[in-house]
């Protein structure tokens, strides 16, 4: 008899096809070139669907997700899961209300990571999207979109993330040449947060060519 999984096998079904149609759309957008980006779903308290490492994001099947639990560690598999793991595990394991991360590498996400890095974060004001995040109910409103350096040790970049986290509440946050991470509550919230951060970017990118 084989050993009962961890997590319930429908719940997983369910978690992939929703990260499989999700991503197809971001990925139609052009924000996951060349492989790049991760994606997971929360499937209970303690367990993830994250995609495979150095998957084609444009062309995902059940394949290409997996388990891990909330300490990025593969669950009942063999897979390697996403290089930036932890990233996601992290904000599972320290909210329990998490139940998606989104990390893609649009070309705004990556020109603005490049501009800000030197000042650290990105300042957005007065713009009526900043109502896309949870928590805002008017335009007038700050926030500060963090740019971490980019690293290859996710233990220290988690780190860092962390360490903001303990000051501040933040939907998602810009690493440096690299990309962005968002998250929600769950895939439609993560998606709005993303989308948000992707269109306030690309005008402030916008406003920055017009002012010169
Ligand atoms: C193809 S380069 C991009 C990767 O280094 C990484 O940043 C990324 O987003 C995808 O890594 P993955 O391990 O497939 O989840
Ligand atoms: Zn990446």
């Amino acid at each position: 008899m084989s050993t009962p999984l961890p997590y319930d096998p429908l719940l997983l079904k369910h978690c992939a096809g929703n990260i499989i149609v999700n991503v197809r759309e971001l990925s139609h957008r052009g924000w996951t070139p060349a492989t790049s980006s991760n994606f997971s779903e929360r499937i209970d308290e303690r367990h993830v669907a994250i995609t495979v490492s150095g998957r084609d994001k444009g062309k995902l099947t059940e394949d290409d997700i997996m388990v891990v639990d909330v300490d990025g560690q593969p669950v009942a598999t063999t897979l390697k899961s996403s290089a930036e793991t932890l990233l996601h595990t992290q904000l599972y394991k320290r909210f329990p209300e998490v139940g998606c991360v989104l990390h893609t590498h649009s070309m705004v996400q990556t020109v603005a990571s490049r501009l800000y890095a030197g000042a650290g974060h990105v300042h957005l004001e007065g713009y009526e999207l900043l109502k896309a995040f949870v928590g805002n109910t008017t335009h007038e409103t700050e926030l500060d979109v963090p740019v971490f350096p980019n690293t290859q040790d996710m233990h220290t970049l988690a780190a860092q993330v962390d360490a903001l986290l303990d000051r501040q509440p933040m939907w998602g946050y810009l690493i440096d040449g690299h990309g962005l991470y968002a998250w929600g509550r769950d895939m439609a919230e993560a998606r709005r947060h993303l989308e948000a951060f992707e269109f306030l970017l690309a005008c402030e990118l916008e406003l920055r060519k017009l002012q010169r």
